[in-house]
């Protein structure tokens, strides 16, 4: 090629002019933003060109980096995930505003994942956004209320009794249990008939469907691939959405929300012939169609309230979900409700093996207030000490160790001035082990918990559920299922340390995940 008609360059060279071209390209739009936090008055770590500060949460871990940012830069700081601008904000008074006072302006998550999920996995509750959230919201609100918690207390029994059998067979053995395995069995169990009605045992099944289509949202090579073109190449968007138009599948999540939208549509039209039949959450979304308009009647129910559902009043004026958006909540169930609550209880049950008196103060309350009766609904209520317990477990490990939302328009918390489009992560996992709100915080304390602690503590520096009218929808589902769990195990057995049980408890890189947990279970006599 000629340069002005002087210069002839080969073509070698234009191939290096090309990429380095390309490269410069590259940086300056993935550096484009990094002057937002200084332009703010911000401050934070120094990002590098194309990673931003993105290689600390690979080389360190998510926990591991925010804990060391908080304590670095304090309750307000910024980062970046490669380009992406994230403002932390850790301090309890700002907190209230951005979840709950503002709420206005912070209704929805981010959405930086938005243009690579496929269509359907975009009408999730936790995708979707303003008024469509409010309207789907207000639609599944009523499956967790208490009247509807009581009726799947059976269905939450039926499973507790598979991994009852589990645990007398391994004990006969004289074997450790995989805690993971067996507890994550248990919970797939739970939400498989509390959201679809189905007996799947997975527990007895490790090959089940269902295990094998839920841990394909946790793939870890999925995820590797959605990272690395979400933060990297976001300018391949266009990519998956071509492929998910041509049915190619990119990640395995794909074929799984085929199977589970397969299962939704089949279980519909079953409780379509059958109304009034089923109490699971379909069963409840179809008796809804059908004219029994729970949400109304239970408006005024407990779990209403607690979930600020006052403020998510929609103007849409649609009577029920679609198709696809009862498959798409159907389906997160299985991916929000699944692994949180298994982990939870593999660490509650961990603190109970390392710390026999807590064990036994758990067993003399169980023991005193049940006296030998199955749990249900009404009478795990009154496990104080027990809910103390799962509460300092959620401390310590919080399923989600942080929280995020998108500022909807300008606006100003504290004296923050915070752009329309802006992420501001909650650090919750750094904040539970701040020594400001919570004294020796490496400790397994279950007191920290009693009335009197918690009323002379900010709520917001505790969130394992999140807070404001987008928290958590299964939170009170959640918490039944492991009080149901723990009472079962604890009526029979104790949890012990076996020599396989390693202590401190390992951890994975990605969040507050157990890797490898065994625990003997004793006879009690
Ligand atoms: C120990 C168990 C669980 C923990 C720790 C947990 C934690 C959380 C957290 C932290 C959030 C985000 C809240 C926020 O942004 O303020 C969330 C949202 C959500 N969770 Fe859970 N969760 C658990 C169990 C469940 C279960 C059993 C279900 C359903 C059956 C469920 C369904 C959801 C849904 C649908 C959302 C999105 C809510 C929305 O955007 O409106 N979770 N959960």
């Amino acid at each position: 090629m000629e340069v002005l008609g002087l210069v002839d360059i080969p073509t070698w060279l234009q191939w290096v002019l090309l990429l380095v071209g390309l490269l410069v390209t590259y940086v300056i739009y993935m550096s484009w933003n990094h002057g937002t936090f200084r332009k703010m008055g911000i401050d934070g770590p120094k990002p590098n060109p194309i990673f931003g500060n993105m290689r600390m949460f690979i080389n360190d871990g998510l926990n591991k980096t925010e804990l060391d940012m908080y304590r670095k830069y304090g309750k307000v700081f910024g980062m970046y995930e490669t380009y992406i601008p994230v403002l932390y904000i850790a301090d309890p008074a700002l907190l209230k505003d951005v979840m709950v006072k503002e709420f206005r302006s912070f209704v929805n998550r981010r959405d930086s994942f938005k243009n690579f999920f496929d269509s359907e996995m975009n009408l999730m509750l936790t995708q979707i956004e303003d008024d469509h959230w409010r309207f789907v919201r207000n639609t599944v609100t009523p499956t967790f209320s208490g009247k509807k918690l009581r009726q799947m207390t059976p269905l939450i029994n039926n499973s507790a009794d598979k991994f009852m059998e589990h645990i007398e067979q391994k004990v006969k053995e004289g074997e450790d249990i995989d805690m993971k395995k067996f507890i994550g069995g248990f919970t797939m169990d739970v939400i498989a008939s509390t959201a679809f009605g189905l007996d799947v045992n997975s527990q007895n099944n490790p090959d089940d469907p269902f295990l094998k289509h839920a841990n394909a949202f946790n793939d870890s090579n999925s995820i590797a691939v959605l990272v690395t073109v979400v933060f990297f190449l976001p300018f391949l968007a266009w990519i998956f959405k071509v492929c998910s138009f041509l049915g190619i599948k990119i990640t395995k999540m794909r074929e799984s929300l085929e199977f589970f939208t397969r299962v939704t549509d089949r279980a519909l039209k079953e409780r379509r012939q059958t109304p009034g039949k089923y109490f699971d959450f379909l069963g409840i979304l179809v008796n809804a169609e059908k004219g029994d308009d729970t949400s109304a009647k239970e408006k005024e129910d407990d779990v209403v309230k607690e979930n600020g559902a006052s403020e998510t009043g929609s103007t849409w004026t649609r009577k029920t979900l679609t198709a696809g958006e009862n498959t798409a909540q159907a389906t997160l169930f299985f991916v929000a409700g699944y692994d949180t609550t298994a982990n939870t209880l593999s660490f509650l049950m961990y603190h109970l093996a390392i710390y026999p008196e807590i064990c036994d103060n758990l067993l003399r309350e169980i023991d005193d207030q049940l006296n030998g009766q199955e749990p249900n609904y009404d009478n795990v209520a009154k496990l104080s000490y027990l809910e103390m317990c799962i509460h300092e477990t959620m401390r310590l490990f919080p399923a989600a160790a942080r929280l995020d939302r998108m500022a909807g328009n300008d606006v100003t918390i504290g004296n923050i001035r915070i752009p329309k489009g802006m992420i501001v992560n909650i650090p919750v996992g750094a904040i539970q082990m701040d020594p400001e709100y919570w004294p020796e915080p490496e400790k397994f304390d279950p007191e920290r918990f009693t009335p009197e602690a918690k009323a002379n503590r900010d709520p917001f520096v505790f969130m394992p559920f999140g807070a404001g009218p987008r928290n958590c929808v299964g939170m009170r589902l959640a918490l039944l299922e492991m009080k149901i769990a723990v009472v079962r195990i604890l009526q029979k057995y104790q949890p012990v340390k076996s020599p396989k049980t390693e202590v401190p408890i390992k951890i994975s890189k990605m969040g507050n995940l157990p890797l490898d947990l065994y625990l003997k279970f004793e006879k009690r006599t």
